[in-house]
């Protein structure tokens, strides 16, 4: 929708800001069904998607920029290492993301979402899906990616980066990649996380091992496929014994 024909709230505001007293029942359990069908169609379109990277960052990039030219580039690496590449379909880092991906012949996927100031998907997206919740969109740039690469961003992008940390070391998720692309940008965040939150024991010291930290593409795509690579090789592993104890 375009325009006049863009509606002034988003289907998450609805569901999140009503708070009436007892008015939600009536219409809260008729919104599972649409969450659901929002998982299904997910689900349904990216089952088959094969390895794949989700790359997030700043919806405010603009092209020209050194942090967008370098989303181009790396999409473009991590199409000719063997993946598709997922952004959340907007401008901005998700554009020149998406950008690399397609020129470089591979699955460029832009996962849209609802929003008050709609602008709908980039021209590189060749795999869309639009949802209306952020948590079922969350959910697959996580279930259908192998690791994350996070370029400097604003809230949006801290709430993709913190939910991976999350899982990761909740264990929810195994041996996923997360590299935060821009040494200048993130060296801050890293220095307090590591001075602060470590140091307080709000986070062990290990858990900071869980992210690195580059501004090089081609070490980016490194990081991505040595951990990719283990993490298979432990798979292997693991089904080699299941069947080993089954015997
Ligand atoms: C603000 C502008 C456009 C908003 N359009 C978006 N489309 C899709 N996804 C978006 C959009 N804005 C944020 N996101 C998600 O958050 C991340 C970027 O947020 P940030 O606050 O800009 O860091 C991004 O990875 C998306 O998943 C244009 O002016």
């Amino acid at each position: 929708m375009r325009r006049s024909q863009v509606p002034s709230d988003t289907t998450d505001q609805r569901l999140l800001d009503s708070r009436g007293p007892g008015d939600w029942v009536h219409t809260d359990p008729w919104r599972v069904m649409r969450i659901q069908s929002e998982f299904v169609e997910g689900f349904s379109a990216l089952a088959e998607l094969g390895p794949a990277i989700s790359v997030f960052g700043s919806a405010r990039t603009l092209a020209g920029d050194a942090y967008y030219e370098s989303a181009v580039r790396l999409a473009g690496h991590l199409v000719q290492a063997g993946y598709a590449v997922i952004t959340g379909g907007g401008p901005g880092i998700m554009e020149a993301a998406n950008k690399g991906a397609s020129q470089a012949g591979g699955t460029s996927v832009g996962l849209g979402i609802e929003l008050p100031f709609e602008q709908g998907l980039n021209e590189y997206v060749d795999l869309g899906i639009d949802f209306r919740y952020f948590f079922a969109r969350k959910t697959m740039f996580v279930k259908y990616a192998q690791g994350f690469v996070v370029f400097p961003g604003g809230f949006g992008t801290l709430d993709e980066l913190f939910e991976a940390l999350t899982l990761v070391q909740t264990g929810k998720v195994t041996t996923f990649p997360i590299v935060l692309f821009g040494t200048a940008y993130w060296r801050g965040l890293i220095d307090w996380l590591s001075t602060t939150m470590a140091a307080e024991g709000k986070i062990s010291p290990a858990d900071l091992d869980l992210i690195s930290l580059t501004d090089d593409v081609d070490e980016a795509v490194r990081v991505i496929v040595r951990e990719d690579e283990a993490r298979r090789a432990a798979e292997r592993e693991a089904r080699a014994r299941v069947a080993a104890d089954a015997e």
